[in-house]
């Protein structure tokens, strides 16, 4: 059920008590620095030191981000613009129908294929607080099941955007596990293949609607992705949060750039050497915010585990091997609360 407020400075709401956190999960934003901030990458940027792949410029900056911050920014990466702004303005398009039709959409079985809903986080006492965002999620493929799920008036406006975009953003993913393979010292097709020919291909479109009140609550909780790639379009407004050394940092809305970043499994699969990161999105005051996540996993069967060209007497492995099933198992039983999905599969150090 969509139960926003909206927020108008002519009558200003108070926030509804289902949406505001303890004081103890609360965004805090003045605490929020502004003197750091991700990576930016260029991707066109082909230069190399001495013609070896792996002292390339971008590798060695994409390494460096996935070592130090588990997320960097990319821009000068070949996808056309106009591919970019189709798919936010379907996304807007798709939030912004009349409410009887929307309503509809809503489910809270979070096993459902294609779903329209609020997530929410488990505090103290069982009590589970809503999330403020509203997030449209499915599979990459196929796009005629998108299309049939939703109303005729936005389904094809919203299916052919998604379709055009989600080709784009396979290569790039292909690209950039490629780059991260050659990084980690590995082939460049090391990462792909692992994730198999099978991987599991998820997108989530997140609204944000402004919000009379942005210190009493979240967009999306604290959490780690648990695929292996996130690729992220955001509307031109910022609300996604890292955390850097203890401290959260603003993603900046940067037009024409992707946020990417590293999942669970990159994190097991290069040992530990690159990182996934905690990460949140917050609510804005003035301006309503949209943002559209594509995440790359393996699929359920693939076995995930350090690499073994990773491993040596130096460098033990620090997780077990596991069945990626187990993982997303694990994964659903945490729902809702502080996710320490992978810390279950380390082994002792
Ligand atoms: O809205 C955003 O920028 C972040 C979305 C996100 O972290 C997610 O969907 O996993
Ligand atoms: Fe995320």
């Amino acid at each position: 059920m969509n139960s926003f407020q909206v927020a108008n400075e002519l009558a200003p709401l108070p926030l509804s008590p289902e949406f505001i956190l303890p004081e103890a999960k609360r965004p805090q934003l003045s605490e929020v620095t502004s003197l750091d901030s991700i990576p930016i990458i260029d991707l066109s940027d082909h230069s190399c030191n001495d013609g070896n792949p792996s002292s390339s410029l971008v590798v060695q900056k994409i390494s460096q981000a996935c070592e130090e911050y588990g997320f960097f920014l990319i821009v000068n990466h070949g996808i056309p613009e106009q591919v970019c702004t189709k798919i936010i303005t379907a996304i807007n398009d798709l939030f912004n129908l009349p409410s009887e039709q929307i309503s509809q959409l809503y489910t809270a079985d979070h096993t459902k294929n294609i779903k329209l809903c609020n997530y929410y986080l488990h505090v103290e006492g069982g009590e589970k607080v809503k999330m403020w965002s509203e997030c449209f999620s499915h599979s990459w493929y196929p796009t005629q099941d998108i299309i049939n799920f939703l109303p005729q008036n936005i389904g094809t406006q919203y299916g052919e955007a998604f379709s055009e975009y989600a080709k784009e953003i396979d290569s790039l993913v292909r690209r950039v596990l490629g780059l991260i393979s050659i990084g980690l010292g590995v082939e460049e097709d090391c990462l792909l293949k692992i994730l198999g020919d099978q991987p599991r291909l998820r997108a989530q479109a997140n609204f944000y609607p402004a919000c009379p009140d942005p210190e009493l609550t979240l967009g999306l909780p604290v959490h780690t992705d648990f695929n292996a790639l996130t690729v992220v379009l955001q509307s031109q407004v910022s609300g996604l949060q890292v955390i850097k050394d203890g401290k959260w940092i603003t993603v900046p809305a940067i037009p024409n750039a992707f946020v990417i970043n590293l999942g669970d499994q990159i994190q097991v699969l290069s040992n530990g050497r690159f990182r996934s990161v905690h990460h949140r999105a917050v609510a804005n005051k003035m301006c309503e915010r949209m943002s559209m996540a594509m995440f790359y996993g393996p699929g359920r069967d693939t076995i995930i585990g350090p690499i073994d060209d990773l491993i040596d007497e130096e460098h033990p492995p620090r997780y077990r091997k596991y069945c990626f099933s187990e993982f997303l198992e694990e994964f659903f039983k945490q729902e809702g609360k502080w996710r320490m999905v992978k810390e279950v599969f380390e082994l002792p150090y």
